[in-house]
């Protein structure tokens, strides 16, 4: 299925965002481990927390987690302290997606886990039991949910965990984030040093809790912000100060012209009409704002380069690879070096007469690429659907804010 997208003259609207995937996942995870009497409220109804709600509450020995990266990670860890053998796989994208620091860390606490098919990937034979912990180090530069999914069993382990981190540490809001929800369910866990983190031993305490709307999510409004000829765009549900790292996209849009102003029931974005002339920005710790950024700033005609990218290429797709090939459809010559770095240097080719966009079942390629459509008369987006990874109601949102959007055979 493929669907057009055109925009309205302005975007003035109120939104009501989807709550946060990661908060929702990790919020579901310790509150099964706190055998909680309370359910975190604001739940997001999006796929990958749907497949975690799911998981949790089936008894059957085969759990399919489909695209859900946070839910696979997270899953490993808690199959492997709860009593049973199950099978955890996911789509073939997933079992291409690595686990193996993962499955060794937990192995190094004892951990019984097979790979059913290729070693270092998904799916897995998890055989769970009570571990230990202790102490261990493991690489902190290929995905911090192995270090979230680690975190969260800790409190669990009859020695609590001490981990040493080894390379540069990658997505560290997320673990922040990580470490913050343990905290708010009772736990006692702290950075020790740049590279190390210690959890104690000491059961979760079961507490009612309720999930802050997307910040990532967000980020399209933003762009759709600063894209329109005119905007005022009210999103619900938001806070200054955040959990989420993916918040600093407030901070990162000042240089593309919108500001945000926080109210009562979230955040307001005007338009300031000031910009930079180009943008430069490592994105280790938010990866998965690049692609909203690499879209705004081309579709502006603002030369960028952003650095940090190790991590993309093991996401829903090769997402370098995602953005040179589809902004080339929309006339813009993308770079990239060999040192995770991503360029437009404001080179242009000739443009596809009909552009339609690939979204290689990444919801982020789909919701970054569609406000492009304010800058020209249309764009065609394949598989519209994949959004429901992350934020299932974002067409019927763009349609609120006025966008026409029609299926195309
Ligand atoms: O812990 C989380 O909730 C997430 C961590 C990040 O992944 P990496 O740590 O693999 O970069 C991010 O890209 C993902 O969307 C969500
Ligand atoms: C990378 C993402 O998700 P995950 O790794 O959890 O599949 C994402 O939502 O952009």
């Amino acid at each position: 299925m493929r669907i057009q997208v055109s925009a309205p003259a302005q975007v003035c609207t109120d939104i009501q965002l989807p709550a946060s995937k990661s908060i929702s996942n990790r919020a579901l995870i310790i509150n099964a481990l706190a055998k909680g009497t309370y359910k975190p409220e604001n739940l997001s109804d999006c796929d990958d927390t749907n497949v975690m709600v799911k998981a949790l509450a089936s008894q059957d020995e085969t759990i399919d987690i489909m695209a859900a990266g946070t839910a696979m990670r997270f899953l490993t860890a808690f199959l492997s302290v709860t009593e049973g053998t199950r099978v955890i796989t996911g789509t073939e994208r997933m079992q291409q997606r690595p686990i193996e620091i993962l499955v060794n860390a937990l192995k190094m606490l004892g951990a019984e886990i097979k790979y059913e098919r290729s070693n270092g990937f998904p799916p897995l034979r998890i055989s769970g039991k009570p571990l230990e912990g202790g102490a261990i180090s493991l690489k902190g530069n290929v995905s911090s949910q192995y270090i979230s999914a680690l975190l969260m069993i800790a409190p669990i382990l009859k020695n609590g965990l001490k981990m040493t981190l080894t390379g540069d540490i990658i997505s560290k809001p997320y673990i922040n984030l990580t470490l913050q929800l343990m905290k708010d369910f009772g736990a006692e866990a702290e950075w020790l040093y740049d590279n190390c983190i210690e959890v104690r031993p000491k059961p979760y305490t079961s507490v009612p809790f309720t999930v802050e709307s997307d910040w990532s999510a967000a980020s399209y409004w933003y762009q759709m912000a600063a894209l329109a000829p005119q905007a005022e765009i009210q999103l619900n549900g938001l806070f200054a100060d955040s959990y989420q790292g993916d918040s600093k996209v407030a901070e990162l849009f000042t240089e593309l012209g919108v500001e945000t102003i926080f109210n009562s029931k979230g955040a307001l974005l005007r338009k300031t009409g000031v910009c930079c002339e180009q943008m430069e920005y490592n994105f280790i710790n938010e990866p998965d704002l690049t692609q909203t950024f690499a879209v705004t700033c081309a579709v502006m005609g603002i030369p960028f380069r952003f650095s940090g990218l190790h991590t993309l290429k093991i996401k829903e797709t090769d997402r370098i690879a995602a953005l040179i090939a589809e902004l080339s459809k929309l006339g813009y010559v993308l770079k990239e070096t060999g040192k995770a770095t991503l360029y437009w240097d404001g080179e242009r080719q000739s443009v596809s007469e009909t552009p339609a966009i690939k979204t290689y079942e990444d919801h982020r390629m789909a919701m970054a690429f569609a406000p492009a459509c304010l800058r020209i008369p249309s764009i065609t987006i394949c598989d519209p659907q994949v959004v429901s990874k992350s934020y299932p109601h974002y067409w019927e949102d763009l349609t609120k804010a006025g966008f026409s959007i029609q299926q195309e055979d």
